[in-house]
Order: structure tokens, then C-alpha cells, then sequence
């Protein structure tokens, strides 16, 4: 593959799917938004003092998003999260192994196996219905192909269809795409997250289930 074709963005997984890439380059220009505002507010900053101010509103915003709103819609009502009261500096911000190794990983049920794309079209509410001879965008034909997807469709089109469907349940079911197709035709090999996923707990010592 040509390194080329990547975008270089914080994590060399950006580039895994249209998805990931789209939103990544929402924050990305929202880093730099947030830098072209800082420097008028902020003339004496260095470039320095302006990427990490506006990293930490990245950061923030991202934080925010994982708090206030994916959180509440996951956990039902009887779960609530405890209101915020202070910052508490005692508290050790790490997390545990089993989480880090295992837990975190819980949205791999939770990813589609297509996503739908929705076109920016004046007063009509219309989707793509041909995308390379499928209605939506198919992970399992589009693996690292994620920024030749956005320039032909747009981080609109991606963003907008993301927003317009729902994501898989969370559960033990893990689609196709992820399983026997993982990662597509350029891979070496294929993987299936499902079996790295229990691997992975094993060598991080993660206790059985029903342990
Ligand atoms: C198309 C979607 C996704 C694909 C193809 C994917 C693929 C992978 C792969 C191949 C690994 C490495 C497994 C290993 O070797 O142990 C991994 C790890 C992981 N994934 Fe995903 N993943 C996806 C979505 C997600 C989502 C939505 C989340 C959470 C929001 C997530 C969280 C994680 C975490 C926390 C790890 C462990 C990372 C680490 O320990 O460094 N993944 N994923």
C-alpha cells in the first residue's frame, strides 16, 4: 500500500474505516478552529501555547461527547451517572487491566456492517442507494480504504449517514464484516476480532467469566 495515501492523524488506525477517518478530521478541524480563534484572543502565544490550548478543547469536546452523550444513551435510565460534583485531584485517573484489555473493547459488537450515506440534497431527504454495487457502504469491501471513500463521497455524506441509523445491539454477536472478512483482500491473513478479543484476555491474564 502507499503510505500516500494515509492521512496522518494522531493514531495510524484513522485510516481503518470511512468512519473513523470522517470523524477524526472533524476533530482535527476543530483542533485547528479552535487555534485560528485562540491566536486572536491569545496574540502573545507561541505555537506551542496555541497546539496545546486547542488540544485541550479537542480533548474536552471528545471527553464530552463520551460523557454526556454516548454514556447516557447506553446506560438506560435506571443506570444513571452520578451527577459531576468537583474535580478531585486524589483519585488516580488509570484505568484497570480488565478494562483497558477487555471491557473497553465492548463496541466491537456494537459496529454495523454497513453504513448508510446521506446526500446533501435541498428539501429532499436522500441517501445513496449505489454504493459500489450496494445500497450502503460495506465495511468488509472498504477496509483501509477509508480516504479514497471520503474524497469520493465526502466527510458530510459519511458524518450524515452515521447519524441517521442505528448502531448494532450490544451483545455477543459480532457481524461478518469483522469476523470472517477482517481485513479484506490486502491483509495477509484474515482475522476475526471475536477470537483476538478472547486471545487478547488471555494474555492479559483477564479472569473467565464465570470465574
Ligand atoms: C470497524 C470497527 C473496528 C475495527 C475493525 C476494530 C478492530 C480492532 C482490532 C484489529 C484491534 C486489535 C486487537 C488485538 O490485537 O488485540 C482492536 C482493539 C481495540 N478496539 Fe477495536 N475495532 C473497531 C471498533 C472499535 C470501537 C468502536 C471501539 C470502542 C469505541 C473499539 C475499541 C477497541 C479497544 C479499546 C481495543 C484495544 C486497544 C489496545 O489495547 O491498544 N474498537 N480493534
Amino acid at each position: 500500500m502507499d503510505p500516500e495515501r494515509l492521512y496522518l492523524l494522531g493514531d495510524p488506525r484513522i485510516n481503518e474505516n470511512p468512519g473513523l477517518l470522517s470523524f477524526g478530521l472533524i476533530l482535527f478541524r476543530w483542533h485547528n478552529l479552535q487555534a485560528k480563534q485562540m491566536r486572536v484572543t491569545h496574540p502573545t502565544w507561541t505555537d506551542e501555547e496555541l497546539f496545546q490550548g486547542a488540544r485541550r478543547w479537542v480533548i474536552a469536546s471528545l471527553q464530552k461527547i463520551i460523557m454526556y452523550d454516548f454514556l447516557p444513551a447506553m446506560l438506560n435510565e435506571h443506570n444513571p451517572l452520578p451527577t459531576y460534583t468537583r474535580y478531585k485531584p486524589d483519585v488516580p485517573p488509570g484505568i484497570s487491566n480488565v478494562f483497558a484489555a477487555a471491557a473497553f473493547r465492548f463496541p466491537h459488537s456494537m459496529v454495523p456492517p454497513g453504513m448508510l450515506l446521506r446526500m446533501r440534497t435541498k428539501g429532499k431527504c436522500t441517501f445513496r442507494s449505489e454504493v459500489g454495487g450496494y445500497p450502503a457502504l460495506r465495511m468488509c469491501q472498504n477496509w483501509w480504504n477509508a480516504q479514497d471513500i471520503v474524497q469520493e463521497y465526502s466527510v458530510d455524506e459519511i458524518v450524515l449517514g452515521m447519524a441517521s441509523q442505528i448502531a448494532e445491539t450490544e451483545d455477543s454477536i459480532i457481524i461478518d464484516d469483522l469476523r470472517d472478512f477482517l481485513f479484506g483482500p490486502m491483509w495477509f491473513t484474515r482475522l476475526d476480532l471475536a477470537a483476538i478479543g478472547i486471545m487478547r484476555g488471555r494474555d492479559n491474564g483477564v479472569p473467565r467469566y464465570n470465574d
